[in-house]
This record gives C-alpha cells, sequence and structure tokens, in this order.
C-alpha cells in the first residue's frame, strides 16, 4: 500500500456517494453514469497494463442515513470474495458543491446539498469489465478497486465530463511508519487492537474460511495496515468509516479502530445470543413436528393413548394442587426424567404413578370446618347411639375445646372396648360434628413399618403407606382419621409400626410426616386422628402416652334390646329395601334372639341375626311382589280377548269391569293370597328357628358341663371381652406329671402349677378322697384342659378356678353349675385382683350364671357394673382360696365362709 507507492499529484476522481473506500479494502463500482463511464474510458480502459490509478472520493448528501450490513455479513464478505458498491451517481450528485475549503467541480448545478469529503483514497484497479445494455447498446463497466492511501484535496478540476483533483498524500511512508510503531504509547493501542480484532476473529471462526489466513495476517501484518483492513471488512455507519479515513495519525487510526471492532464485536455477540434463541425456538418446533409425526404413527397403528399429552396433563394437574415449593422442585425433576423415557422403559411406570400420587395428594385441599354446634352434635350422637352417656360426655367437651380453640392440639382419642360396641361408628359421628371427611384405617396384622410409612421407591413395587393412601383417598389434608385397631400393631424384624405411629400422632412431627415412598414432607398436623382398641394392654407405653382411653365396656341385655329396637331394626330394614310395614320384630323375639342366638359383648352378632330375618323378609316380599305381577299379568291378556281383539289400547271402561270379573274367576287363589300377604311378616319363635337356626345357647350349658366332678367354670378376659370358660381336670396313672391343653400362655400354665402344689400340699387338710390322695402324690399324671381350644388363653385370673377344678376332681364332689369365679392365686391361697372384672360379670350375667365369686380387692370395681346387673346376681367377694371353695361346691366346703356382699 501506501509504502511502495507513488501518488501522481493530479488524479481523476470518482465520488462515492454515501460509501468509503479504505486502505486496503476492495469494492467493485459499477460505473453507468456517462461521466463515471467516460473516466473510466479514458483513465483505465485504454492503458494496456491496467493498473491506473483513480482516486475515490466520498460523498455526502444532507439525507444521507447510515444503513450498516449485518457485521458478520460485511465482515465475511469482504474477507472472502470482496464487496461491490455502485459509484451510483445520481445526476444530481454530479456537480454537488465542495466542501467549503474547496472550490466545487462546476457545469453540473443541482438543487440537492451534496458534500465532497476533502480527503479520499486512490485505489488501484484489479480488475475492469465492460458490458453492453441491450436494446439501447449502451456501455458500461464494473471496475474492481483496491484503496491504497490516504490523499488530501488541495483542489477540484473539471476534466470534460468527469472531475479531477489536486491531492497529496497524507498516509506516511514504510519507514515512518516503522518508526512511529517503535512508540510505546503507539505499541500498547496496537496490542490492544490486535487483542480486540483476535477475539472477533474467534467469534466468526466457524463461519470463516479463509480463518487460518486471516489468523496468520493477524500475526505478521503491522498495527497500521490491519486497522484499516478490519475497519474496511465491515460495513460499518459512514460516519465510522469517514472518521477512519480522517484518522491519519497511527494513534488515532488505531484507537479509533479498537473503538469501532469492540462495538462491532458487541453487535456479533448480541446477534449471536438472539440467532441461538431463534435456533432454540426452531429446534423446539421441529420437536413439535416430530411429535405430530409420531401422533400419526400411532394413530395410524390404531394405539391412540398418547403419553405425551398425558404428561401435559399431568404437569397441569400437579401445578394446580399448590404444593409446596421444595415439593414442587422435586416433582418438575422427576418430570424431567419421565420426559426422557420411553414408555415401555423399566422405570416409566414407576415414575409416571409416583407422579400421579403427588398430583392427587390434598396438598391444599381441606374440608371447610363448619362452626362446631355442640347441641346439633349432642342431638347427633344420641341420635346414633344408645347410652355411652359417660363417651358422649367426653366427646361433647373435646368437640367444646376443639370450638374454642381449633388448633387445639388436644390428645389423640381412644375408644378401647369389645367388638360391636360402637367404637368406630363413634369415630365417624366425631368427623359429622366436625363437618369434617372420615377415614379408616385398619391396622389390624399391621406388621412391617413400611406399612404406615412405605416402602422406599429403590424396591420394586414399592408403595405409600397407609396413612398417605388413606389421604390420597380421602381427598382432603384434614380429615377425621381412625386408627382402627391400633392395638393389633406389631413389631418384628420388618420394624416397629407403633414407632412409626409414635411420629404422625406427636404434633411436633407430624407437620412433616415422611414416607418413605413419598420421599417430601406431608403436613398431616391437620388431621384430627381417633384410635380404636381392643385392649390396652398390649399397646407400646409411649403410644398409649399419647393417648386418652376411653372405655366402652359391653352392652348389658337389656342395653342391646335397645339399641336393637331404636337403631339396629330401622337401620337394617333400609339397608334391605323393606320397612316396618314388610316386617315387624316384636321386642320378646329380639330378647329371645340376644339369649339364644348371642353371648357376645358388643352388638355385631345380634345385627347379623337381624339381618338374617330381614333377608328372609325381603325374598317373602319380592316373592309376593312377582306373584302381584303375575296375577295381573295375566289378567290383562283376558281382558284383551274379551275386548273383541282389539288389543290393549282397546281398555276402555266396560273392559274394566269385565276384567275384573273374569280376573276373579280365573285367578281367585292367587288374589286371596295376594291381599293376605299385604300384612306386614311378624316374626315368631317359629321363623326365628327356622331362619336363624336351632338356639345356640339355651342356658343348660354350665349345667351339663359340670355335672362330673373336674369341672369347673371360670370367668376370664379375651380381646372379644369377658367370657365363661370351662375349665376340666382329670387324672390316670402317671408318674406325677401335669398336662395342659387348650392354646395356653405362659402365665397361665404357671397358674395351673401354683393351683397344683396347692391342692397337693392341702390334700389330707381338704379331706380329699384319701384312698387317692397318696398315689395323687406319686402315680397320677394330672390333664388340664381349657376348652376352645383355638382361642388363645392367658393371664393369672383362671387361678381359682384350676384349684376347684382340681378339689373338686379329687374330691369327687361338683361344683355349683350357676357360680363362675375369677382370681389369681397365690401358694398360700391368698386371692389377688384380677382385670376387666365388669366385662367379666357382664359375660356371666349372659350366660345365665346368677354367682359369681371375685377377689375380695376387686369391691371397686363393682361400682362400674350397671345396678340392674347387681340386682340380679349374687357377688360373693373372697380374701383366701377357702373363701371360694366353701362357695363354689354344692352344699357348701368345711372352710369359713365367704363374705356375703
Ligand atoms: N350404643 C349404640 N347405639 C347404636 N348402635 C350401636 C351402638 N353400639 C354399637 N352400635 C352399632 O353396632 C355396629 C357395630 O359397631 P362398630 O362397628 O362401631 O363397633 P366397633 O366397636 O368399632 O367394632 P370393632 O372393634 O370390631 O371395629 C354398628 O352398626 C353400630 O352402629
Amino acid at each position: 500500500m501506501a509504502e511502495h507507492f507513488e501518488l501522481p499529484s493530479t488524479i481523476a476522481i470518482l465520488p462515492s456517494r454515501n460509501k468509503v473506500l479504505l486502505p486496503g479494502g476492495v469494492v467493485g463500482v459499477r460505473c453507468t453514469s456517462a461521466a463515471s463511464v467516460q473516466l473510466v474510458e479514458q483513465e483505465l480502459w485504454q492503458k494496456e497494463d491496467l493498473k491506473g490509478l483513480i482516486g475515490v472520493v466520498p460523498m455526502h448528501d444532507s439525507q444521507a442515513s447510515d444503513r450498516p450490513l449485518s457485521p458478520r455479513a460485511s465482515m465475511l464478505q469482504f474477507l472472502q470474495e470482496g464487496k461491490n458498491f455502485d459509484c451510483g451517481e445520481r445526476k444530481s450528485s454530479v456537480g454537488a458543491p465542495p466542501p467549503s475549503d474547496l472550490q466545487p467541480p462546476v457545469g453540473r448545478q443541482t438543487n440537492e446539498t451534496i458534500h465532497w469529503h476533502p480527503r479520499g483514497v486512490a485505489a488501484r484497479v484489479l480488475a475492469l469489465q465492460q458490458h453492453m445494455e441491450k436494446p439501447t447498446s449502451r456501455v458500461t463497466y464494473t471496475v474492481v478497486l483496491e484503496g491504497r492511501c490516504r490523499f488530501g484535496v488541495q483542489e477540484f478540476n473539471v476534466h470534460d465530463l468527469y472531475n479531477t483533483a489536486r491531492v497529496t498524500q497524507l498516509d506516511s511512508t514504510k519507514a515512518e511508519m516503522e518508526q512511529a510503531e517503535k512508540d510505546p504509547e503507539v505499541q500498547v493501542l496496537a496490542r490492544q487492537f490486535k487483542s480486540v480484532a483476535g477475539d472477533l476473529i474467534s467469534l466468526l471462526e466457524p463461519k470463516l474460511k479463509a480463518v487460518e489466513r486471516t489468523k496468520a495476517l493477524l500475526e505478521t501484518a503491522s498495527a497500521h495496515k490491519l486497522a484499516d483492513i478490519f475497519v474496511a471488512s465491515f460495513e460499518g455507519s459512514f460516519d465510522q468509516r469517514l472518521a477512519m479515513l480522517d484518522a491519519v495519525d497511527l494513534r488515532q487510526r488505531l484507537l479509533k479502530a479498537t473503538e469501532i471492532i469492540t462495538c462491532h464485536l458487541q453487535t456479533l455477540r448480541v446477534a449471536e445470543k438472539i440467532s441461538m434463541k431463534v435456533e432454540g425456538h426452531l429446534s423446539k418446533s421441529q420437536k413439535d413436528v416430530l411429535r405430530q409425526q409420531i401422533r400419526a404413527i400411532k394413530d395410524e397403528l390404531g394405539d391412540n393413548d398418547d403419553d405425551e399429552d398425558d404428561i401435559v396433563a399431568l404437569e397441569r394437574k400437579m401445578q394446580s394442587v399448590g404444593m409446596p415449593a421444595n415439593v414442587w422442585k422435586h416433582a418438575q425433576r422427576e418430570l424431567r426424567r419421565l420426559r426422557k423415557m420411553q414408555p415401555q422403559q423399566p422405570g416409566y411406570g414407576s415414575s409416571r404413578t409416583y407422579l400421579e400420587l403427588l398430583a392427587e395428594l390434598p396438598w391444599q385441599i381441606s374440608s371447610e370446618e363448619q362452626e362446631i354446634d355442640l347441641v346439633a352434635a349432642k342431638d347427633r350422637l344420641d341420635s346414633d347411639h344408645y347410652g355411652l352417656s359417660k363417651v358422649k360426655k367426653r366427646i361433647i367437651e373435646y368437640l367444646a375445646v376443639r370450638k374454642l380453640k381449633p388448633d387445639a392440639r388436644g390428645p389423640v382419642l381412644c375408644f378401647v372396648g369389645p367388638p360391636g360396641v360402637g367404637k368406630t361408628s363413634l369415630a365417624s359421628s366425631i368427623a359429622g360434628a366436625l363437618g369434617r371427611r372420615f377415614i379408616r384405617l385398619s391396622l389390624g396384622g399391621v406388621k412391617d413399618e413400611a406399612d404406615i410409612r412405605g416402602h422406599r421407591r429403590t424396591y420394586i413395587g414399592s408403595m405409600p403407606g397407609r396413612l398417605i393412601e388413606g389421604i390420597k383417598r380421602v381427598g382432603v389434608n384434614n380429615p377425621v382419621m381412625l386408627l382402627d385397631e391400633i392395638d393389633k400393631t406389631g413389631a418384628d424384624v420388618r420394624g416397629d409400626p407403633a414407632s412409626a405411629l409414635l411420629e404422625v400422632l406427636d404434633p411436633e412431627q407430624n407437620k412433616t410426616f415422611n414416607d418413605h415412598y413419598l420421599n417430601v414432607p406431608f403436613d398431616v398436623s391437620k388431621v384430627v386422628f381417633v384410635a380404636t382398641a381392643n385392649r390396652v394392654q398390649t399397646m407400646p407405653a409411649p403410644l398409649l402416652d399419647r393417648m386418652e382411653v376411653i372405655e366402652l365396656p359391653g352392652y348389658t341385655p337389656e342395653e342391646k334390646l335397645h339399641i336393637a329396637m331404636r337403631h339396629l331394626i330401622p337401620r337394617v330394614l333400609e339397608q334391605h329395601g323393606i320397612t316396618n310395614k314388610h316386617l315387624k320384630i316384636p321386642e320378646p323375639m329380639v330378647e329371645l334372639t340376644i339369649q339364644r342366638y348371642t353371648r357376645e359383648a358388643g352388638v355385631r352378632n345380634l345385627e347379623r341375626h337381624l339381618a338374617a330375618l330381614a333377608r328372609a323378609a325381603a325374598v317373602k316380599v319380592a316373592e309376593r311382589e312377582q306373584s302381584m305381577r303375575r296375577v295381573t299379568g295375566d289378567m290383562i291378556p283376558e281382558v284383551s280377548l274379551m275386548d273383541h281383539g282389539e288389543g290393549r289400547g282397546g281398555l276402555g271402561d266396560a273392559g274394566g269391569v269385565e276384567m275384573e270379573v273374569e280376573a276373579v274367576g280365573i285367578h281367585g287363589r292367587e288374589v286371596a293370597s295376594a291381599m293376605t300377604d299385604l300384612e306386614p311378616l311378624l316374626v315368631d319363635e317359629a321363623m326365628l328357628e327356622v331362619v336363624l337356626g336351632p338356639p345356640r345357647f339355651d342356658g343348660k350349658e354350665a349345667a351339663e358341663r359340670v355335672a362330673t366332678p373336674g369341672v369347673a367354670v371360670g370367668l376370664v378376659w379375651t380381646v372379644v371381652g369377658g367370657e365363661v370358660q370351662f375349665v376340666e381336670a382329670t387324672a390316670m396313672l402317671g408318674k406325677g406329671d401335669i398336662h395342659l391343653t387348650g392354646q395356653l400362655g405362659d402365665v397361665i400354665k404357671e397358674s395351673a402349677q401354683i393351683a397344683l402344689t396347692w391342692v397337693r400340699a392341702r390334700a389330707a387338710e381338704l379331706k380329699l378322697a384319701v384312698a387317692e390322695a397318696g398315689s395323687l402324690l406319686k402315680d397320677r399324671d394330672i390333664h388340664i384342659h381349657f376348652p376352645a381350644g383355638a382361642v388363645p388363653k392367658d393371664g393369672p385370673s383362671a387361678g381359682v378356678t384350676l384349684v376347684t377344678a382340681l378339689v373338686s376332681l379329687f374330691g369327687k364332689r361338683c361344683v355349683r353349675a350357676d357360680t363362675a369365679m375369677t382370681g389369681e392365686m397365690t401358694l398360700r391361697g391368698l386371692v389377688l385382683p384380677v382385670g376387666g372384672v365388669k366385662d367379666k360379670i357382664l359375660a356371666a350375667h349372659r350366660c345365665g350364671i346368677q354367682r359369681v365369686i371375685l377377689p375380695e380387692r376387686n369391691r371397686k370395681d363393682l361400682q362400674e357394673v350397671p345396678a340392674a346387673i347387681l340386682a340380679n346376681m349374687e357377688i360373693l367377694l373372697a380374701k383366701r382360696m377357702e373363701d371360694v371353695l366353701h362357695q363354689a361346691f354344692e352344699g357348701g366346703c368345711p372352710w369359713k365362709p365367704a363374705s356375703r356382699l
């Protein structure tokens, strides 16, 4: 460029309108105007070597607007192929006024204000091509110019149609430049420039063809050259390029170039970002296309279940349930995983089921709690349940506290009692009174902690625990949840369910209950927990500690009668689709059912028997309706025939009369029976026997059982409440061993040992069959059996019964059939208190036993027994075994009598 260059003092000028050619830049110019064509022909075309020089001077009009090309496009265009611009002299532009310090070219005046720039660039012709326009045969040229060096215009002259100018070279020589580049400031500026230029090349690298060449240029070329080349490469704004043209000083030039390139770099980066976004959108839309294609293929195959749509629906559902932020984050992660999987892939199903659970859980849904109306709650409890006044009172107290302090962390109520006494239905009444939904979790037989807390998702077939499953089912996060049979959970190798329950019931911990399957905390603090149990003895102490035990004892026969008449019969009739117009069960028949067919503490079996009666009645009613239909159904054709064959439509007034006459004549018997069947079915003893079978309990059992020596009537307590048990003892030749049968626990076995020792030690004193007394001690094996072998039995309360059975055996005297007993025995013959006294007395009463022998120290327990029952029974209190024996035998025993109550 400038360094090898001799600039003539006068040079032909090609105006470039609103464009600037810089040294190092290459442009293609289309010369179409007469002036430029003449310039080319006179200055270039005739020269043989095509090495002609012309000056390119920018000129701009006042409306010139900067219209830069995309920087990347312009750079690429330049670096790879150079670029074209039309010298584009509009007619008006030729002869535009020069800048103020120059004389304007003469001869061509227009109204437009056109300014010549006082500086230009001398350009060498690289290529020249002639064109012939059709049909005018006008000659035009395209000339490719390379900018070489800056010049300043001293004076414009007119040479025929085009201009020439007197010029002076502005760019320094090579030597001067080399000298200038040694300046430290220039060196810093040059480094800065090369650095941004390097950044620019790296950014463009993927698109740049001759990247290596450009990089090499950056390494080798001097900074001042590069500055021009780089700026020339961009279609920057006119002003920017003009400023670059004016930057004659090296420092200025480097500064200007750095500024322009930095500006381009930023623009490129923004453009890059935008294009990446656009590409992102594109790929999204491509995905949509793919999805549509898959859908079309599925449709074609008849496989229409659209998983993607399902997942979208699932996501929408998850968004709508209002999960806490941390759970939502977790769910989104899982959803992303699911999206990446194929439906056939292992793990897809489980991942989906998991997400469905998250979407179905009531994170925010609660039943709207109504203002608790204590009067209404009491009415409801009374209308649902007969008796149980103490229990109802406690429930009302509980509700009153909740009314005053809805978020009160009251104790968990635990109803304890035998089956069928109304524990579950009381809990559901509480839910009704609170206006909340009710859900029952049956915990009977739960031995695995995972049953409560769920399995971790790493297990195949893992599921959430019962608690979370229950909450999902009920659909609200504040139900009344009944933990049924909480005493039947038991620990084993699979963990302790009670410990999980502890967490559930602890108000401090249950805000963040952690189900292993769910793996995110769920707040169960709004749930009202109520528990039921048959007995508290088997419950772990910490669990019991969190609950308030409310005992529901068994019912007396009178209470059962009331419950049956008021609650069970109406409910049972309704359940079977009949009314009391169809079936009447009189009170005496209910009493008989209670006495002869049930021996339970609650009313479940009674309800079952009443249901059997209702079923029998339902069959009758259904048959009757059918027979009525048959009768009337037969009548209609008869009438139709009588109606001169005109069909049913002809049934007029006359038809009605004839029908009646004819029907009675033919089907008189059916009509008559249908009329009598309209009376309600009345249950009587015969019907009881037909429907329920022969009586199961006739009150003679005890008498029959104790008819031989060696049998005693005991009272025991099992999970179903008190029970009457017969203890049978027998002796045979042997070595003095004791055999026990009948599903016995360790404590009851010990009691048998104690009993035998006690009897052996007092054989003589008791005046037992003396002839056998010796062998009793030496060569007799004793076998004691507790009938109902399938029922597990344990506890100390059979002690006195065992002694009585042995004494009966060896004394050869039968015990009284009307007397049952209970009590723990010591070796000294003391009778110790036992539990469940009330239930035991109720059981004795149910079984027709009139006398009960109890340990003296159980006296206080008698307060719980209904007075009506005590009035009908003889209760004997014993301190010592001798007292028991004295009362147990027919005609008494020779020992001190027990004190009478
Ligand atoms: N006092 C009562 N008044 C009216 N109905 C009663 C009464 N007690 C029990 N029942 C009825 O007896 C049936 C059995 O009661 P429920 O199922 O509540 O017994 P439960 O004590 O929960 O038994 P389980 O321990 O076996 O679960 C229910 O239909 C209930 O309505």
